[in-house]
């Protein structure tokens, strides 16, 4: 047997780009994109359009060279979805950026990644102008208008100098007949994705063919993603490409439903409009839904994937009750999304619902498709016991995990250790079960008079006070305990803009649920916590505060 050796009839390298040429012929006549202002595509204008727009990428005119980097700034509009297979059809690395970013922010991406064109939403003109102005002596990127609004090119004539030309006349000049460029190897890079910055700077993250592909099959598997869903685009395409769902719908021939907006009317709206089955949205999105004052039971039921932060228990079940039936994954930027999920068992759907949403908002187990998942103890390098308690490190290992940093050997090296497992920088336990739990990040970690509070467990309760529309807990410097815990946390009002409860009673809510150690010792109230605008709490940022309070 030793001498059957890998043929070229059986090592064509993995990638996710074919499935456009798939979805041409299977759902050809079926609705791809749809966008609030009426654009309406089906799968073979789809793939006319991507090819179009990718030959015209490596044409003489644009001077992309297989490799460099093409940066997309820009909302969930259908233009942004035809890029994620446009760009690397092309041989150019897709570096989706998000459009929340102020100028200088994205000045130091587009100078990291050395981006050679920019992909630029109208909205998002003044802050991309700005941030190209900041380069200085560096070499500038061509920019390119996305037109959404306006098929016809006519849009946004005042700021027509500052670009090379708009995307419906570059998609005029291409060619559908174009033979999209297949990677040499699947190991090739495909895409460069920063991180949130939650609690660093943003790490460019390198993901090959390979790794995507991994991903997303097993992102479909593991959701039973069907043929032909309604697809919400409630997720950012910018976050970690929608978690692989930018080529996961084109693989089951998905409607796309794109909308600029994510706002709880603008959802419940076009989860009606458009009889919308499937969204991934960050727990944060769903609690605004859960906490929406005209919310109604949803007609038909909508399998909703949330990952990115650890979504509480009282969530899950309040998002259940009106009619979603919620999934739970955890993965990070490095993994290329979700690779861990909390995989489903018939016997637990006749549990009280508190039940099922306290199984369900633990993390779970590897997906279908990647290798490893376990906890290590950091002092031993051991793994933890299986007993739902023990506390370590969260290290992964399997296909879709990033390639490393861009041009950061020493960060790659801190978390892709020589023992084989991609470290996470998270906390967890592992149950009797097999089932991990998140327990919180590393630097989230609460050190009180030296016992270990997570902050996710803290929260949790909090969550399940009916008045809590946020929290988040975070460390506050103590002269006698090193560190104490001290919530954030917003309020929803009654019908008279009140809060309903005060800091004394939130802590002894706190102490019916918690260990005393545990209880915050302060509680401040914000309107609305900070966040990253992929939905997660800036904790740096509360604990400055915190730091700062007497
Ligand atoms: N289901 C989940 N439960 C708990 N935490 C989660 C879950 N999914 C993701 N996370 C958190 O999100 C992190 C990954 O987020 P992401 O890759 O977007 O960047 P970030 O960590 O927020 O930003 P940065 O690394 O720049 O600080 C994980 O390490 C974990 O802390």
């Amino acid at each position: 047997m030793e001498l059957l050796l890998p043929h070229p009839s059986n090592s064509t390298p993995l990638t996710v780009l074919g499935f456009l040429d798939r979805a041409a012929s299977v759902y050809g006549d079926c609705p791809s994109i749809l966008h609030t202002t009426n654009t309406v595509h089906t799968w073979s204008e789809t793939h006319n359009r991507c090819l179009r727009i990718a030959s015209a990428l490596t044409s003489s005119s644009l001077g992309i060279n297989q490799g460099q980097v093409i940066s997309v700034v820009g909302p969930n509009v259908p233009s942004v979805y035809e890029l994620q297979f446009a760009v690397p059809m092309s041989g150019a690395i897709l570096n989706n950026i998000n459009p929340r970013l102020d100028a200088h922010a994205l000045s130091v991406l587009l100078r990291h990644s050395e981006s050679k064109l920019v992909f630029v939403d109208p909205n998002s003109i003044s802050v991309v102008l700005e941030a190209v102005s900041f380069l200085g002596q560096h070499e500038k990127p061509h920019l390119v208008l996305l037109d959404d609004n306006q098929e016809d090119g006519s849009s946004c004539a005042s700021a027509a100098s500052d670009f090379l030309d708009t995307y419906q006349g570059i998609m005029e000049r291409g060619d559908s007949r174009f033979r999209w460029i297949r990677p040499q190897t699947e190991w090739q890079p495909m895409i460069l994705n920063y991180t949130s910055g939650t609690t660093s700077s943003p790490k460019g993250v390198v993901l090959s063919h390979r790794a995507i592909f991994m991903l997303t099959v097993s992102s479909l598997l593991d959701w039973h993603f069907p043929n032909r869903p309604v697809y919400l685009w409630t997720l950012p395409m910018f976050h970690a490409n929608g978690w692989g769902y930018t080529w996961g719908t084109a693989a089951v021939g998905a409607t796309n439903v794109c909308t600029r907006r994510v706002d709880a009317p603008t959802i419940y709206d076009l989860i009606d409009k458009h009889h919308v089955t499937h969204m991934c949205a960050a727990p944060m999105v769903l609690n605004m839904l859960t906490n929406y004052p005209s919310r109604k039971p949803l007609k038909n039921p909508v399998q909703v994937m949330t990952a990115g932060a650890p979504p509480p228990a009282a969530i899950i079940s309040r998002a259940e009750t009106l009619g979603f039936n919620v999934g739970h994954g955890y993965g990070l930027t490095e993994t290329g999304g979700p690779v861990v999920s909390c995989a489903w068992k018939a016997e637990w759907d006749h549990l009280d619902p508190l039940e099922r949403a306290r199984l369900k908002s633990r993390q779970g187990v590897r997906t279908i498709g990647f290798a490893d998942v376990d906890v290590r103890d950091p002092r031993t390098g051991k793994s933890v016991e299986h007993d739902g308690v023990s506390v370590g490190e969260i290290v992964l290992k399997g296909g879709s995990v990033m390639l490393g940093y861009y041009k950061d050997p020493e960060g790659t090296a801190a978390c892709m250790r020589e023992d084989g497992w991609f470290y996470s920088g998270d906390v967890g336990v592992i149950h009797k079960d097999g089932y991990l739990e998140v327990k919180d990040r590393s630097k989230d970690v609460i050190i009180c008079g030296g016992e270990n509070i997570s902050s996710a467990e803290v929260e949790t309760v909090l969550y399940t006070n009916p008045v809590v529309k946020e929290a988040a807990v975070v460390a506050k410097p103590d002269k006698m305990w090193g560190e104490t815990p001290c919530a954030f946390v917003s309020l929803k009002y009654d019908n008279n803009g009140n809060g309903l409860v005060t800091e004394r009673e939130i802590r002894e809510f706190c102490k019916t649920k918690l260990p005393k150690y545990m209880v915050p010792r302060k509680v401040i109230f914000q309107e609305e916590l900070p966040k990253t605008s992929t939905g997660k709490i800036q904790k740096f940022l509360l604990r400055q505060m915190a730091k700062s309070l007497p």
